[in-house]
């Protein structure tokens, strides 16, 4: 996995890594492999095909490597640049293949942050966040100069207070000279402190609404990238890592561009100057300070080291809590209804113990590594006195020059504290920036707003299914249909039955081209809808699923947006798809009417009000096709009927794919169609096929009624 994302890192340009044991390698066709020629033969069966794990990812080379003669300095160039990724690289041992990282996949937080540790910074990753920063150009210009001017106003200040100091020791009996020079000393550095001051905060100022800039552009960017992923992505990666990234990662990203950056070069700039004023003062005093600095920057390398080690493991298992911890909240109506608060309390209590376990291994760390370092200040200080003292006591030093130095020996110190978290900072910025890259230059498997539109008069609504075959691409081992066919002439109302798991939401999210099928057509009006312009398909499509999701906003916006132009639509057209979906009295029951927000997912709503609504925002679409997956128990009697009354306005003059659960949208549908072994295993009209004593459909049938008998008997 390491290697996988460090290849990743690479995928900008010439990548290059080390392989230090025998491995068989799979390369995407656009890679292509270089060794050093005495090392050539060490590649057997160079051939180009698919990865078994990825049937369907584009095909690659397979290079063995042979397990005999262990493989290290290995380069893997990669030329077209932007478009790879570590997915087109999958690593195995040389006797077992390993799962590769699905296609697809995006890195984690604990991946990047382990490659972090361990890698340098590519040029590619630094190009890419200085063009970030590249609008924002003038303003940090600006911020540099300001932080350049209160820089140079803090060096100053020691060499200035040595004057002071000097002033008063050395004016002897003449009060008058003395407080004459101290008083033009202390109004000239009252007036330098003054420009100090107001540089430091025209810096922040700038710094701060530069960084705020860059976040909002790149989370603008993010979030459109990830809406413009096909749905397949959103199988393959968890919400939670995603918002992740939307949030927390573009905040690191700017944060390192601005506040990191100003800081770290003002830590340089301090310590550079910092460094010239102690040898200025006195070079005698500053070459034996600086000797005590080697072995401590050692015992920070090393610590550092150590300590990055352990913040990843920490991290790891708060991502674990983290992740536990939101499933079990967006859940809680299922967490409530088992009663499992207290087991849920304490398996999340297990996780945080591994957290503090951690903690307190990084506290001791911190806690010795802050010690020393605390110790070896002030001995350094000490040693300055110590040393200063026999100096002045041999008239080499005065004490203004003295206090100067103490200064100046502080400030070094704190620059190269500041230095070494800068870094870290640094560091973490990268990792951010590259699980960001990764997300915004994915490019999406098919296009969304690109393909042929046809106009109004060319659509008809006329839906075939050709020999399809499909699997789920994060489940390409189980195939779901394989040459499945089927004809939903125009304006005609089609049920689709089925047992559970047999596809019939599939059959859905294939029409809306959520999924491309692997092989096999589906056309629209004789048009394979790979050819449309899916934006343009999906908005002559309505869906009204079983559990209708909605948006927390008021009703009237919830309806609003089946319409393509939600702003655009009139309070009248919003009440009359309202009325028409049987939801007109019970939003005006509600107090605040049309306004009332319906809670995260609808919670606050009934499932036949929600479904109600979802009609309302389907009928607003006016939709040629309409795709609906029937209620099925969740809805009592009456309900039922409205839900029922509103679904048969909705689908007059259209065609209509439903998947049907009750009898009666059975009776009345144009056509049956029976899924069974991932095809249709009957279709025809439901008296037809009901005739059929040994027919699908007749049996299932059955089974229903006699399920329904058993329910209705085990009520009683
Ligand atoms: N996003 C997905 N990724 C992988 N497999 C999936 C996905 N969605 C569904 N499946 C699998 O595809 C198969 C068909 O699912 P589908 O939801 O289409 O069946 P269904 O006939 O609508 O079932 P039900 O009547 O229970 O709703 C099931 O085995 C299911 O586990």
């Amino acid at each position: 996995m390491r290697l996988l994302n460090r290849m990743s890192r690479y995928s900008h340009g010439v990548s290059k890594f080390k392989l230090t044991q025998p491995r068989m390698l799979w390369l995407d066709h656009r890679l292509t492999l270089s060794a050093a020629p005495r090392r050539k033969r060490q590649f057997t069966g160079v051939k180009s095909s698919a990865h078994p794990a990825f049937p369907l990812c584009s095909p690659g080379l397979f290079v063995s490597v042979l397990p005999c003669s262990p493989l290290r300095g290995l380069s893997i160039l990669c030329p077209h640049t932007r478009t790879v990724t570590h997915t087109h690289v999958a690593f195995a041992s040389s006797s077992a293949a390993s799962t590769p990282t699905p296609a697809g996949q995006v890195k984690t937080q604990a991946d990047t942050e382990g490659e972090q540790t361990s890698t340098t910074v590519p040029l590619e990753d630094v190009k890419r966040i200085l063009k970030l920063a590249y609008p924002e150009r003038w303003k940090l210009a600006a911020a540099l100069g300001f932080l350049t001017v209160s820089s140079g106003v803090t060096m100053s200040a020691p060499f200035l207070l040595g004057k002071v100091i000097d002033t008063i020791y050395t004016a002897g009996a003449d009060t008058e000279t003395m407080t004459a020079s101290l008083t033009s000393l202390c109004i000239m550095m009252t007036g330098v402190f003054l420009c100090g001051g107001a540089a430091n905060a025209a810096r922040v100022y700038l710094m701060q609404t530069s960084g705020q800039q860059i976040v909002r552009n790149l989370r603008a960017s993010l979030f459109s990238s990830i809406l413009r992923q096909e749905v397949a992505f959103f199988d393959r990666n968890r919400t939670g890592e995603l918002i992740n990234r939307l949030s927390a990662d573009t905040a690191v990203v700017g944060r390192s561009i601005t506040d990191n950056l100003s800081d770290g070069l003002r830590a340089v700039a301090q310590a550079a100057a910092g460094v010239s004023m102690m040898f200025y003062v006195s070079p005698s005093l500053a070459s034996f300070v600086l000797l005590i600095v080697p072995p401590l920057a050692a015992l920070a390398v090393v610590y550092g080291r150590y300590l990055r080690s352990i913040s990843k493991s920490t991290q790891d298992a708060l991502a674990q809590a983290t992740e536990l911890a939101e499933e079990r909240i967006s859940n809680m109506r299922t967490v409530r209804a088992f009663g499992k608060e207290l087991s849920e309390v304490n398996t999340y209590t297990e996780k945080t113990d591994q957290v503090l376990k951690l903690a307190r291994k990084e506290a001791v760390l911190r806690a010795g590594f802050f010690g020393v370092t605390g110790l070896s200040g002030n001995i350094m200080i000490l040693s300055v006195l110590y040393k200063g003292g026999l100096l002045m006591a041999s008239q080499h030093m005065t004490v203004g020059e003295l206090s100067a130095f103490l200064m100046y020996t502080f400030w070094v110190g704190i620059s190269i504290a500041g230095l070494s978290s800068f870094y870290s900072e640094l560091m973490k910025g990268f990792g951010a920036g590259s699980r960001l890259w990764e997300l915004l230059d994915r490019k999406p498997e098919f296009p969304l707003n690109e393909g042929l539109m046809l106009s109004a008069d060319q659509l008809k609504g006329r839906l075939e299914f050709s020999e399809v075959s499909f699997a789920y691409p994060t489940r390409t081992e189980a195939p779901i249909f394989q040459d499945l066919s089927l004809l939903v002439p125009a304006g005609t109302v089609m049920a689709v039955v089925g047992p559970s798991g047999s596809g019939k939401s599939t059959l859905v999210s294939l029409l809306l081209r959520l999924y491309d099928c692997n092989s096999g057509t589906i056309t629209i009006d004789g048009h394979d809808i790979r050819d449309l312009n899916p934006y343009w398909l999906r908005s002559h499509i309505g869906t009204v699923s079983q559990e209708p999701v909605l948006f927390s906003y008021s009703i009237r916006d919830n309806i609003a947006y089946g319409a393509v132009d939600p702003e655009a639509v009139t309070t009248e057209e919003i009440y009359g798809a309202a009325r028409a979906a049987n939801a007109f009295n019970f939003i005006q029951d509600f107090p605040n009417g049309f306004n009332t927000v319906v809670g995260e997912k609808g919670v606050l709503l009934s499932g036949g009000q929600k479904q109600r609504i979802a009609i309302a925002r389907a009928l607003l679409k006016n939709p040629k096709i309409l795709l609906l997956d029937e209620a099925t128990s969740a809805l009592d009697a009456e309900n039922e009927f409205l839900v029922q009354e509103a679904l048969e306005r909705l689908m007059t003059g259209r065609t209509v794919v439903i998947i049907a659960h009750r009898l009666s949208t059975i009776q009345n549908a144009n056509a049956v169609a029976v899924l069974d072994q991932r095809r249709i295993g009957e279709c025809g009209q439901h008296t037809e096929l009901l005739g059929n004593r040994q027919g699908l459909f007749r049996k299932l049938m059955e089974k229903q009624a006699f399920l329904q008998v058993k329910q209705k008997r085990a009520l009683r």
